[in-house]
């Protein structure tokens, strides 16, 4: 673990993301009434997230399964995954087999560096998604949406719920759903420095619902610029 320029690493962030997104299900789809939780995990960042709120799900007493197709070789992944084993969190090899009898569904398939037309195996993954009658709650923004225009191929998914992280993004302004803000690790120097003038998070939650349309729009022009920040720094660990 290498410290970043903010003093954080990777690895914190990711945990942080993941433990809201988990949390924030909490708020709105109780374990009694949705407990079977189809997790759907992408190659990236996006994807590790959902990993982490499995874990966080299933130590809340919720019933998550992954579908995870492409696993990147790297520790984080394997250490991510191998938790989850120790939960008996099954990895489940298709998108039917995930949502076989599922009441929820977690898209963590491409965050903020999606672009392009989707490649396989996601074209499936999106595809069945897009059928099912399930809520879906999206990390950080619905995937196969264009982070800074949207929905624009009309392809991507259409969430009943959106976790954005540390900031919403240009493109979720449009979104219609339930909408929660997570990742609460921005302190005021980094606050200050990125205009971000974020809500205040109740108590000692790790997200907060996102009142308005215009809350999100105030604050989305700042978050995308604060993810080609995290994107462009991720590798020299200079995070924020
Ligand atoms: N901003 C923040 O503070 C934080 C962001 N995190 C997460 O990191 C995410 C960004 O992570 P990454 O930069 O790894 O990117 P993503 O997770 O958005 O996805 C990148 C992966 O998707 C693949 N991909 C892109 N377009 C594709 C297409 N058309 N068809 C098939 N595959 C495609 C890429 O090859 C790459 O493997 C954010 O959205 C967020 O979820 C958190 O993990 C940590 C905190
Ligand atoms: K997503």
């Amino acid at each position: 673990m290498s410290p970043t320029g903010g003093g954080f690493c990777f690895e914190q962030l990711v945990e942080l993301a993941g433990f809201s997104v988990a949390q924030a299900i909490t708020k709105v789809y109780s374990k009694d009434q949705f407990p079977a939780v189809a997790v759907f995990s992408g190659p990236g960042n996006n994807g590790l997230d959902g990993l982490v709120a499995a874990r966080h799900l299933a130590h809340f007493g919720y019933r998550p399964r992954i579908y995870y197709p492409k696993r990147p070789d790297k520790p984080v992944n394997k250490g991510l995954m191998r938790q989850c084993e120790l939960l008996d969190i099954p990895f489940v090899e298709s998108p039917d087999a995930g949502l076989k009898d599922a009441d929820l569904v977690v898209d963590a398939i491409f965050g903020f560096s999606f672009s392009g037309e989707v490649r396989e195996p996601f074209r499936g993954a999106i595809g069945a998604l897009s059928k099912t009658s399930l809520p879906i709650v999206s990390v950080d923004i619905p995937s196969a949406w264009d982070v800074e225009k949207g929905d624009i191929g009309g392809n991507g998914l259409l969430p009943s719920m959106l976790v954005s992280l540390t900031a919403p993004k240009e493109g979720a302004q449009g979104f219609q759903g339930i909408h929660y803000l997570g990742g609460r690790f921005i302190n005021k120097h980094m606050d200050e420095k990125w205009g971000l003038n974020l809500p205040d998070f109740p108590g000692t939650d790790q997200c907060v619902r996102l009142g308005s349309a215009a809350d999100t729009q105030t604050r989305a022009s700042v978050g995308n610029r604060m993810d080609d920040h995290f994107l462009h720094n991720v590798a020299s660990q200079s995070l924020f």
